[in-house]
This record gives structure tokens, sequence and C-alpha cells, in this order.
């Protein structure tokens, strides 16, 4: 598979305080990578570097592009949806389509009208009558319409109903995903994009702290519904997180066999919003 995005040692401080501390990332051709973190753990600061919006220290490459000095160029074959829509409230939706037609040579105006025909939005409305869900699907409609190698979206979902949610991650499949193109996208719905997830990236304060693809991830995590007479014996095993709620006690292990598992409980597999609180809490038990 081909490397579209490769970060190396990427840095960004706000005086004393890192917001991106020595992030190493590749990102290769049929990948969706999910960027996932707390609140303030540095995502959008990744994705703003990534798009040339803000200075940083390190090294990024875009399909070749280097962001801070190329970003015009590149602008032509990565997409980017920000967490907020700022469209002109003046324009009509169909104006913000021609609009986009004229200045952007990948494009394509009857795929962003086909996106539209599936929602009750009407291209003769002006931006400023639609309400703000509306205002993110014709977003969404304008920058899944060009065909971009890279498409990077920070929490693109914000502000819509559940519906419109998974509407528009099928669409994405559907319509914009193909195995020569890679997705970089954050959300704090996990539970929502885990199913077309193929790689995930777990940040903390700043830093990497796992990276993993979703299927090996799977693997390596166990959830196991532990058996009261044999929590200590569990504990010996060093489960990264532990939770007792009404007599009954789940564990997460990470890298531990199956077969010593087998001896304390029932074993499922976590789902992705397990294993990230376990990560990010790291209890000790
Ligand atoms: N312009 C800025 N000036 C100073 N500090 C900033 C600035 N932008 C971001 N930060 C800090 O950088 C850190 C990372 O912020 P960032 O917006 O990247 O987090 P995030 O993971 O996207 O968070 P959220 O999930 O809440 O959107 C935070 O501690 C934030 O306070």
């Amino acid at each position: 598979m081909t490397s579209l995005i490769n970060i190396s040692n990427l840095t960004k401080q706000y005086g004393e305080k890192s917001a991106v501390d020595n992030v190493n990332l590749t990102v290769k051709a049929g990948q969706i990578l999910g960027l996932v973190g707390p609140n303030g753990a540095g995502k959008t600061t990744c994705l703003q570097a990534l798009l040339g919006l803000t200075d940083y220290q390190g090294e990024v490459d875009i399909l070749g592009y280097n962001p801070k000095t190329q970003r015009t160029e590149m602008l032509n074959d990565v997409a980017y949806i920000a967490d907020v829509a700022v469209l002109p409230k003046w324009m009509k939706v169909s104006q913000a389509l021609e609009y986009m037609a004229g200045v952007h040579p990948n494009f394509n105006q009857s795929k962003a009208e086909e996106f539209l025909a599936k929602t009750n939005i009407s291209q003769k409305s002006q931006i400023k009558q639609l309400s703000k869900g509306m205002i993110v699907q014709v977003h969404l409609a304008l920058i899944l319409a060009i065909d971009a190698k890279v498409l990077i979206l920070d929490e693109p979902t914000l502000g819509l109903d559940i519906l419109t949610r998974r509407q528009f991650y099928s669409h994405l499949l559907e319509d914009f995903y193909t195995q020569e193109k890679c997705i970089i996208v954050t959300t704090h719905q996990i539970e929502e994009i885990e199913h077309i997830l193929t790689d995930v990236a777990f940040i903390q304060s700043g830093s990497i702290v796992l990276c993993e693809d979703t299927e090996h991830i799977k693997e390596r995590f166990k959830l196991v519904s532990v058996n009261q007479e044999s929590i200590e014996q569990a504990k010996q095993l060093k489960p990264i997180f532990s939770n007792s709620l009404m007599g009954l006690t789940t564990m997460l292990f990470d890298g531990v066999e199956q077969e010593s598992l087998s001896r304390l409980g029932n074993i499922t597999s976590p789902t992705l919003a397990d294993i990230f609180v376990g990560v990010m809490t790291k209890e000790t038990c």
C-alpha cells in the first residue's frame, strides 16, 4: 500500500504547553484512520498542522506536498471538513455549488446535487434559511463531491441527528471512499464509526498512546466477565481496566493469552469505546 500521509516528530507548542508532542503517523491508501482522544488531546491541532493551517515543528508530507509551503497545490487533492461549518449566509445552496464548481478543479457538481437530493434541502434555499444541521449537510455535500485522494474530517457530523449521521457515513463509504484514497476522521462518537475504520490512533495529552489496525486491536484486547471466585487471580494478570456493577466484575486485558483468560470467566471482544476508556484511564487494579 502506498503511503499518502507521513508525519514525523510533529510537535506544536503554545507557549510552554505542548498541544501535540512528537507525533509519528503514516496513513496509507485504503486506510480509514480514526484519531480518537478526549477533549483537548490535540486532535484538531494535528489536523490543522496537516492542512498547513498552523505552524509546527517536525515533518509532514501529504501526497508529496509540504503543507507549509505547498498548501494551495495540496488542496486540489486534499479535502477537509472542519468541526464548524461556515458558509456565506446570503448565498443560495445552488450558488454555493456553482461557486465550488468554479473554483475547485476536482469538484463534481452532479455528485453534490445527488447528495442533496437525498435530503430535504432545496437548492433554492438561502443558507440563512437553513437549520444548523442542514448547513452541515450542505457543507458535507460540497466537500464529499471533491475527488480528493486524502479526506480529513474533524468531527464531521457534529450537530447532525442520528439518522443523518448514519446516512453520512454510508455515503462516505459508498460514494467517496476507494482503495486509492485515505481518510482521517476524528469524533467523540467512536461507536458510530467503529465499523468503518481500518485503523485507530488514540491520542492523549498530545501524544499517540496506541496506534493499531482495528482487526489486530480486537485480538490484542479482551474483555472478561470475571467469576467472583477468580477476581484475585484475574488481578494478577494486570487488567488495564476493571468495573464492578451489581455484583458483576468486568476487566479489560491487553495482550494476555486467551488460555489464561478463559479460566477467569466469559471472554468477549471489547468495542473500540471499551478499549478507549481502558487505555485512557489505565486504572491500576
Ligand atoms: N490557539 C490556541 N492557543 C493556545 N492553546 C491552544 C490553542 N488551540 C488549542 N490549544 C490547546 O491545545 C490543546 C489541544 O487542543 P485541540 O483543539 O487540538 O484539542 P482536541 O483534541 O481537538 O479537543 P476537542 O475534542 O475538545 O475538540 C488544548 O490544551 C488547547 O487548550
